[in-house]
């Protein structure tokens, strides 16, 4: 049975817990917000969420955001921006920047994780065991997924980081994902977002986070299909990319986002049976995402790079473009193309995907970018 209930008290703006037996009230604990991972797009959703909760009861004010490296840690707290990620964008001075990560989640109750997708294995094992708060709530803005081989059964399994974090934390996690260009986001510009979320109660929680005039959130029960589709867009993004380095136009393109946009919500109703395609052409986090990303993102600038550099007989891996055109940042499309080709090998299904095999075997086996459009 549940002994306490939560009021609010229309003369006094706080939220009390009053005891079901005794009548007497005290102050409920503030929800704390934390957000692991200081790249761009971690460095706009804490924006997003600082400005958010300075303005609402029920939120503590502060807003910790995870910063590694010590020195860029001083300098976010000293300039309020972070130059190195997001250039140009001022921080709320109730933004704090702290470059320890267990200071960061041992007092928050909801947490962001926004690392790059290789990174987040690390980061999880670092949190030892007692660090998150029990009844703290997680969201992902992770694009990637969880891919293991299992060589001696000829077989493979994948998970999406809502799972991982929440078997890895023991706490629920959501997802967040959509047209979301993370400089935009940070200078303001309209846009929207969903966020998947089982529960009404977390969904209204991570809604009064998040949801701004600028930023709209729109809430699904859909964490599956909100997190994958935000991993495979960035895969049909770099086939977006290799079409622009190949001089090639707005139809051939549009057709490549066709028939990524179906491989996407095909793969993820095949291997999620809980999620639902109406996400993919529904919510920001489907195709809206996929358009952006495959116009204004990173995979598909270093795409068409790599395209454009095989021309010239000076060929480029990825690794060597991400160094020279993202400063630091990171590329997510390459990583996810080669793990959901190994699944979709492993499983024998790579038949049922030909432009997720031909993004991978241009990207990594030295295909002829021309040969993206056989078979499809
Ligand atoms: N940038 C964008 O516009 C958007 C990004 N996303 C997703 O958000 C996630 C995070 O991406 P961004 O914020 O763009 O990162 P980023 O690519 O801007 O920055 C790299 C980040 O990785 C961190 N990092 C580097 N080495 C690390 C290590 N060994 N361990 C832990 N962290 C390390 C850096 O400190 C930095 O925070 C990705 O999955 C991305 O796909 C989602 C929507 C928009
Ligand atoms: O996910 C993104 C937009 O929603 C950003 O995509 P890129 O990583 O290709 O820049």
């Amino acid at each position: 049975m549940q002994p306490f209930i939560t009021k609010f008290d229309p003369y006094e703006p706080t939220e009390y817990i009053v005891d079901a037996k005794s009548g007497t009230r005290s102050p409920a604990p503030l929800e704390k917000v934390a957000i692991i991972g200081s790249g761009s797009w971690g460095t706009a959703l804490a924006r997003v969420a600082a400005v958010n909760v300075a303005q609402q009861d029920g939120f503590h004010p502060e807003v910790l955001m995870w910063v590694r490296d010590p020195d860029e840690c001083a300098r976010v707290n000293e300039t309020h921006e972070n130059a190195r990620y997001l250039p140009g964008v001022d921080l709320p001075s109730n933004l704090v920047a702290v470059s320890s990560l267990a200071d960061v989640v041992r007092p928050a109750t909801l947490i962001l994780f926004c690392v790059p997708h290789q990174f987040l294995p690390n980061v999880l094992a670092e949190l030892a065991p007692g660090t998150v708060q029990p009844n703290a709530r997680a969201i992902s803005a992770i694009k990637g997924v969880d891919v293991h081989i299992r060589e001696e059964e000829g077989t493979a399994d994948i998970y999406t980081f809502p799972a991982v974090i929440e078997k890895a934390l023991g706490i629920p996690c959501s997802a967040l994902g959509g047209a979301n260009i993370a400089l935009d986001v940070g200078r303001g510009q309209f846009c929207e977002t969903t966020i998947g979320v089982p529960s009404p109660q977390d969904a209204a929680l991570w809604h009064a986070v998040f949801d701004s005039p600028s930023f709209r959130v729109h809430p699904t029960s859909d964490v599956s299909g909100v997190s994958l589709s935000g991993a495979l867009k960035n895969v049909v993004a770099l086939a977006a990319g290799f079409v622009d380095g190949m001089g090639l136009g707005g139809n051939t393109k549009a057709a490549i986002l066709r028939i990524g946009l179906l491989e996407m919500s095909t793969f993820t109703c095949e291997f999620f049976t809980s999620a639902s395609p109406l996400t993919f052409s529904h919510h920001s986090a489907g195709m809206a995402d996929l358009i952006t990303t495959s116009f204004g993102g990173r995979n598909r600038r270093c795409a068409e790079a790599f395209v454009r550099a095989g021309g010239s007989k000076k060929k480029k891996t990825f690794d060597e473009l991400e160094k020279e055109l993202l400063h630091g940042q990171k590329l997510q499309g390459t990583v996810t193309a080669r793990e959901v080709f190994m699944f979709l090998h492993a499983r024998g299904r790579l038949e049922g995907y030909p432009l997720f095999e031909k993004v991978y075997r241009i990207s990594f086996e030295d295909m002829d970018p021309m040969r993206l459009f056989d078979d499809l």
